[in-house]
């Protein structure tokens, strides 16, 4: 489900811009990675901002940080002391992460984690009032598994890409060997049958899943 391009660009121009650290680091990736796709962006980034501020949580778990833009976002509402914890896997992309957290001025309450999220979650163990699951989605339901325990009761889970480029919807036919998508799918339908959450699905670019823990 996409917006025209008038409507998408009528959306952004009506809201808040981002800040012009965020927009040199959306700006560098898309230059200097590839599957710059992968960050959140201006309208999805100034959301988890908004999100983050309405709950101020102490707490945060970021899963997948790729260039830090996510967590810059969602650190922007944390409660005074609060912590965000941020967990990416590629270490190639560990000294720009910390670059742009030290620029923000975010040192002290951003801590990033190099590693398999699988692993490094093991180590942490916090009561989340605020998880952003956006890694390897084919692992969506293994963090998830992994981490509602750990979310207070009242707390937010949100999860990225759950329209998966639209290939989740019936009238996409999957091809056998996508996983990926085969993965995305089952876990959406399973977050809707989950008892233990209530949830709401948000069609902004890639698909946004709200979860909130009952
Ligand atoms: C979609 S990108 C994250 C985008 C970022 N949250 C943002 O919005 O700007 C996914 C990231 O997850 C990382 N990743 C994939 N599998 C992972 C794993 N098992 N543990 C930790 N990070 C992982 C990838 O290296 C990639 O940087």
């Amino acid at each position: 489900m996409y917006l025209t391009d008038e409507a998408q660009a009528y959306a952004d121009q009506h809201t808040t811009p981002e800040s012009a650290l965020l927009a040199r680091l959306n700006r560098e990736t898309h230059v200097q990675l590839l599957h710059a796709r992968m960050l959140s962006g201006h309208a999805q980034g100034r959301l988890l901002s908004m999100l983050s501020h309405m709950i101020r949580p102490r707490r945060v778990l970021e899963l997948g940080t790729f260039t830090g833009y996510s967590a810059l976002c969602l650190a922007e509402g944390l409660a005074e002391e609060g912590v965000l914890h941020t967990i990416e896997q590629n270490p190639e992309l560990e000294s720009r992460i910390r670059r742009y957290v030290s620029e923000a001025g975010q040192e002290s309450r951003i801590q990033v984690h190099i590693g398999d999220a699988r692993h490094v979650l093991s180590s942490l163990a916090e009561p989340w009032d605020l998880v952003f699951i956006d890694a390897d989605k084919i692992n969506n339901d293994t963090y998830y598994e992994l981490v509602l325990p750990q979310v207070r009761p009242g707390g937010f889970l949100l999860i990225d890409n759950v329209l998966w480029g639209d290939k989740v919807l019936p009238s996409y036919s999957v091809k056998p060997s996508d996983k990926d998508t085969f993965a995305v799918r089952a876990f959406n339908d399973k977050v809707q049958a989950d008892d233990r959450v209530e949830n709401v699905f948000l069609p902004l670019r890639d698909g946004l899943l709200l979860v909130r823990k009952r």
